[in-house]
C-alpha cells in the first residue's frame, strides 16, 4: 500500500450566516497534518454547519479555508472532495441495493489514478483496490451481500470505506459512535486509530461521547454559539474553567 502525507487545514475568519443568525462566528483553527482533532460542543455549537463549510456544502459568509496552501471555500462539494476531503456518517452514500464491493468500486471510480494513493493504483485493479478497502475497515467477509441488508455496525464501516476509498488526505467523522453500544463504540475507536496510523491522513470528528474524544484526539477544539470557546490538547481543555461551565459540567476529574 503506497501512503502519501496528510494534510493541514485551515480557516481564517471563517463565518457562516442564516439570516441574521449566525451560526459559524469568525473561527479560525489549524488542524496540523497527521493530527487527529476533534471538535466537540453543546447541541446547536455549530459542529454540523462548520463540517458543511469544510466540506464545500455550505459556503461561507465570510473567511476561508484552506487546504495546505489552496483555498478551498468557494468550491463545490465534488470538487473539495477531489482536493482530498471526504466525510463519512452525517451524509450517508451507500447504495442500498448494490453488494458492498460494488459501492466501495463505485466510490473508486472517478477517482484519477494518481489520487488512489492508499489502494492498488490501476483501473483493472479497481476491484483489488475496493478489497483492500474493505480489508482495512474489516469487512471483507461481507464484500458480496447487498448493502442495504447490513447489520448497523457494517453498514457503518462501509460508510466508512466509502469515504477512504479516494484516498482522502483529511477524513471528517460527523459523530463516528453515535448509537453504538460500549463495546461497538470501543471497537469503533480502535478501528479509527489503526486507520489514522496505517494511512497517516489527518482526522478531524465531531462527537459527544467525551470518552471516544479524549481517547482519541490529540487536539480538541470547543464550539460554544459558533465561536470557538477553547482550543488546545484534552488535558487542558478538560480542566478549562470556562469549558466546564460552558459545556462540560460534570466531566471534571
Ligand atoms: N440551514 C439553516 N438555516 C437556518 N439555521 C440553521 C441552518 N443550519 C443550521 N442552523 C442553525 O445553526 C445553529 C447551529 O446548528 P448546527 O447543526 O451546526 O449545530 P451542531 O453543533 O451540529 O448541533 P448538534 O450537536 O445538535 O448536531 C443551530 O441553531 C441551527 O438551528
Amino acid at each position: 500500500m503506497e501512503l502519501t502525507t496528510a494534510a493541514s487545514l485551515t480557516t481564517t475568519g471563517l463565518t457562516r450566516r442564516f439570516g441574521n443568525f449566525t451560526a459559524v462566528d469568525d473561527v479560525n483553527m489549524t488542524v496540523g497534518e497527521g493530527e487527529i482533532r476533534a471538535v466537540i460542543g453543546p447541541n446547536g455549537a455549530g459542529k454540523t454547519t462548520l463540517f458543511n463549510l469544510l466540506t464545500g456544502h455550505l459556503r461561507p459568509t465570510a473567511g476561508e479555508v484552506r487546504l495546505g496552501n489552496q483555498v478551498i471555500s468557494g468550491r463545490r462539494a465534488h470538487e473539495v472532495a477531489q482536493h482530498g476531503i471526504t466525510r463519512a456518517f452525517q451524509t450517508t452514500n451507500i447504495f442500498p441495493s448494490m453488494t458492498v464491493h460494488e459501492n466501495v468500486v463505485t466510490a473508486l471510480l472517478g477517482v484519477s489514478h494518481a489520487s488512489l494513493r492508499f489502494w492498488t493504483p490501476a483501473s483493472d485493479h479497481l476491484e483489488k483496490a475496493a478489497d483492500e478497502v474493505l480489508d482495512l475497515v474489516g469487512i471483507y467477509d461481507q464484500r458480496s451481500r447487498q448493502a442495504g441488508i447490513l447489520a448497523h455496525g457494517d453498514q457503518r464501516a462501509l460508510e466508512l470505506a466509502i469515504a477512504l476509498a479516494p484516498s482522502p488526505k483529511i477524513l471528517l467523522l460527523d459523530e463516528p459512535t453515535a448509537g453504538m453500544s460500549p463495546y461497538e463504540t470501543q471497537r469503533s475507536v480502535e478501528l479509527l486509530r489503526k486507520i489514522w496510523r496505517e494511512l497517516k491522513l489527518t482526522i478531524i470528528l465531531s462527537e459527544h461521547d467525551m470518552e471516544v474524544v479524549f481517547g482519541l484526539a490529540q487536539q480538541v477544539t470547543v464550539l460554544v454559539s459558533g465561536r470557538v470557546l477553547a482550543d488546545g490538547e484534552p488535558s487542558a481543555v478538560r480542566s478549562n474553567r470556562e469549558v466546564i461551565s460552558a459545556y462540560l459540567g460534570g466531566v471534571e476529574e
